[in-house]
């Protein structure tokens, strides 16, 4: 099969390095072409900057999206998708608008649209997701959907590292999108999560704007410690649960007890979870992000296009209501100004300049933040876990109640 690669950075790289190793499933696979930008030099034959070069080559089967970011990334995929060649990606960005409208693509051309790299890099979630669809309705997924920010966070707790320093780091590590703040402020797990949430429940959920998002930007060293102190470790999570025809969704900071996994989840790896009917909870681990992570499942669903599998038939047509009140959390805010007026239906009780907030729908949480944000645009929060805070032995239970 002869492989047309778009882009020729960490990902599309990686994808022409396990090609080229041809091991005994990858022989029959070759790179026709790499599509880079005009002023780049050519060091490789397959370079080329035309993509109707690409699209008009008979002998080219499959095209790799590995450009990154909505234009043209879309219309290359589109284009592609229309001359016959199936087509991959690792575009999550792309994926969480253009979905239906690939698939439907793919469809018409009689050929196939494949993406199990966008949603935790070398894990087979996608497929795991799909292969449990088969037998179960999937009410939650939750989990790290974000290499960098578990980078960032792990490293902030483990060698109290700077944030700037350790992102500085995952960008050379080929961890971070081309704009980072994608992995800093929610956006590149608001975009898994959509996609997850898309395949679940057979939804076209492209319109995110009023969806709670809430990132790592504000973080420090001193809320890592204080979190730490009382018995927790803080993780960017991407959360969304299904009853009766609504759903929810959310993008936040979260606190996890020191033993649980997603504590335990260290470096660029993902821990990604569904929960079934019948098969219960299901936990996916291993490297969100990376070259070669990526590129290995870009490369499976390169074998299962060779070898004629067909992944989950989705139409992404059924309407479901958002509901941003279906879940109620206890969150810690921390807060320069004083906001204990702004909160106080809910229990607020205070240490320090952290305020702990008591059984909260979660969209009223997210919104009164941005409230806070414009007092003080430092400021932080995260959520924690229901059955943590109650006991009677934390320590945050015995802050003072706020007048
Ligand atoms: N890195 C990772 O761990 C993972 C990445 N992904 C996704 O994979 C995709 C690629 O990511 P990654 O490889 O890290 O990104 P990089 O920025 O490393 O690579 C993208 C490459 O595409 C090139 N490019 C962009 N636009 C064009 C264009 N119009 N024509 C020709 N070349 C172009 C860029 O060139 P230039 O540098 O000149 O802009 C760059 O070389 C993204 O969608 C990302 O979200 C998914 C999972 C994991
Ligand atoms: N920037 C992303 C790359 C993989 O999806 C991440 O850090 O997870």
């Amino acid at each position: 099969m002869k492989i047309a690669i778009l882009g020729f950075g960490t990902v599309g790289k990686g994808v022409y390095e396990i090609v080229k190793k041809a091991n005994v499933q990858t022989q029959n696979l070759s790179v026709s072409h790499i599509l880079v930008r005009k002023n780049k030099p050519r060091v490789l034959k397959e370079m080329t900057d035309s993509i109707d070069e690409i699209v008009n080559d008979q002998e080219t089967d499959i095209v790799v999206e590995a450009l990154g970011g909505i234009e043209p990334a879309h219309q290359y995929i589109l284009k592609a998708l229309e001359h016959g060649k199936h087509v991959i990606t690792a575009n999550k960005a792309v994926i969480a608008i253009y979905l239906k409208q690939f698939s439907d693509a793919a469809n018409k051309h009689g050929v196939k649209f494949y993406f199990e790299a966008s949603v935790g890099g070398g894990i087979p979630w996608i497929q795991g997701l799909e292969k449990a669809l088969r037998i179960d309705t999937v009410n939650t997924i939750s989990g790290i959907f974000n290499g960098t920010s578990n980078f960032i966070l792990d490293q902030m707790s483990r060698n109290e590292e700077s944030f700037d320093e350790v992102l500085a780091e995952a960008q050379k590590l080929g961890y971070a999108e081309a704009d980072p703040s994608a992995d800093i402020d929610g956006i590149d797990v608001a975009n898994k999560l959509c996609i997850s949430a898309d395949i679940a429940y057979n939804i076209n959920l492209q319109d995110r704007k009023k969806l709670p998002i809430f990132g790592i930007r504000n973080i420090t060293l001193e809320d890592v410690d204080f979190f730490s102190q009382h018995g927790y470790a803080v993780k960017l999570i991407g959360r969304t649960h299904q009853a009766d025809n609504k759903f929810d969704y959310v993008v936040e900071p979260t606190l996890f007890a020191h033993h649980s996994l997603e504590a335990n989840t260290p470096d660029n790896y993902n821990l990604i979870s569904l929960n079934g009917e019948t098969i219960g909870k299901l936990d996916f681990f291993g490297q969100g992000a990376g070259m070669l992570p990526t590129a290995n499942a870009v490369i499976q669903d390169i074998l299962d296009i060779k070898e004629d599998k067909d992944h989950l038939k989705r139409n992404f047509d059924k309407k479901m209501i958002y509901s941003s009140e279906m879940t109620k959390a206890d969150y810690l805010v921390r807060a320069n100004a004083d906001v204990g007026s702004l909160l106080k239906e809910y229990s607020p009780t205070k240490e320090g300049n952290y305020y702990l907030i008591h059984q909260i729908p979660v969209g009223k949480m997210h919104q009164i933040m941005q409230v806070i944000l414009k007092d003080d645009d430092s400021a932080f929060m995260a959520s924690l876990p229901q059955d943590k805070i109650k006991s009677s032995d934390s320590h945050l239970s015995k802050q003072e109640a706020v007048a």
